[in-house]
């Protein structure tokens, strides 16, 4: 049997599948890469135009649904939470670097960047964090791939841009990073530097053989981070990064939350951590977001499920579910 890999043409996600392939190849299994051009890749206005970062993800996962490929490759970050009808994440293997890097003009760093200067990044997530250093910085949008951002830097259109040091690694291009930022200045976004590789709930076959490729402390921090993330977005519509580390607790591993949630003009900003249980990664998740939520201002959270329903406070502790511990607990 031959395993067909599903992949953007992009060299950023041609690198990824490669990585996947060729791990799948080492365990003595045949893999074919088909390319699979999406609305992302075709049209560069601005993501949130055409529908979000969810356009990419969701050209490829089509292809694996319709049966056109067995599995596909995704940047973790970049898939939406909400699980796709009928696929699964089959494997998350090691995870690389979690962290964002800074490319500056004259080898630079964030704290060296004059008031003023322009850094190139149309995440809000990066807006969010770098207002929030109260640097001066002004943050303008950027599309394109990673070469085509860096070069607005090579030829002084921009003094900077930010990008995830898991990319630049995977490209050659980790020369270029003037300073990579530390995740208490600049909290990534839920799953970066981790890959996702989906296939059909029903394909027993492909999904034996994907479980080897699974690295399971990696799974269990992006479980918690997409808890996070998940919980979040149903209640708020602010930027957020989060990070969740593995570490050794007494008798059993745990796992350790931070995030960040803020707003693009630096008017909110909060940071918190929680620890909790790995084998219970999901759970930490989404009782760290119920702690983030009972903190934050009503206009912070967004509109409740139901349109005729409780008004904008809606998350507030009280409304919490029942098995929710919040009362036991509370946010560092
Ligand atoms: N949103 C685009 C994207 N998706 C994954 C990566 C890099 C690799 C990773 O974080 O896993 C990037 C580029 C970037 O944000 O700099």
């Amino acid at each position: 049997m031959t395993l067909r890999l599903g992949t953007r043409r992009s060299q950023l996600a041609t690198t990824q599948s490669g990585h996947v392939a060729g791990a799948l190849r080492a365990l003595g299994h045949q893999v074919e890469l088909v390319e699979i051009v999406t609305e992302g890749d075709r049209n560069l206005a601005p993501l949130d135009q055409i529908g979000g970062t969810g356009v990419f993800a969701a050209a490829v996962r089509e292809a694996l649904t319709s049966g056109r490929v067995d599995l596909a490759v995704h940047s973790l970050k970049d898939l939406p939470t909400a699980p796709a009808p009928g696929l699964m994440i089959a494997a998350t293997p090691p995870r690389a670097d979690v962290r964002d890097a800074l490319i500056a003009r004259d080898g630079l760093t964030l704290g060296e960047l004059p008031p003023g200067s322009r850094i190139g990044t149309g995440s809000p997530r990066r807006v969010a964090q770098l207002a929030d250093l109260g640097l001066g910085h002004e943050c303008v949008p950027i599309r394109g791939n990673v070469e085509t951002r860096i070069a607005q830097v090579t030829s002084g259109a921009l003094d900077a841009v930010v990008l995830a040091k898991a990319g630049l690694d995977r490209l050659g291009l980790t020369h270029a990073i003037t300073e990579i930022l530390d995740p208490i200045q600049m909290l990534p976004a839920a799953g970066q530097g981790a890959l996702a590789v989906e296939c059909r709930i029903d394909d027993a076959a492909t999904r034996a053989i994907l479980a080897q490729l699974d690295d399971p402390d990696t799974r269990a921090a992006v479980t918690a981070e997409r808890a996070v993330l998940a919980r979040l977005e149903a209640g708020c519509t602010a930027p957020v990064g989060v990070l969740a580390e593995i570490v050794d607790d007494i008798d059993a591993l745990a796992v350790f939350v931070r995030a960040f949630v803020g707003s693009a003009d630096g008017s909110l900003e909060l940071r918190r951590s929680h620890t909790g249980p790995a084998v219970e990664a999901h759970d930490v998740g989404r009782r760290f977001a119920n702690l983030l939520l009972a903190e934050l201002p009503p206009g912070a959270t967004g509109e409740p499920p139901d349109p005729g329903g409780a008004p904008a406070a809606y998350f507030t502790r009280h409304d919490l579910p029942e098995n929710d511990t919040i009362e036991k607990e509370t946010a560092q």
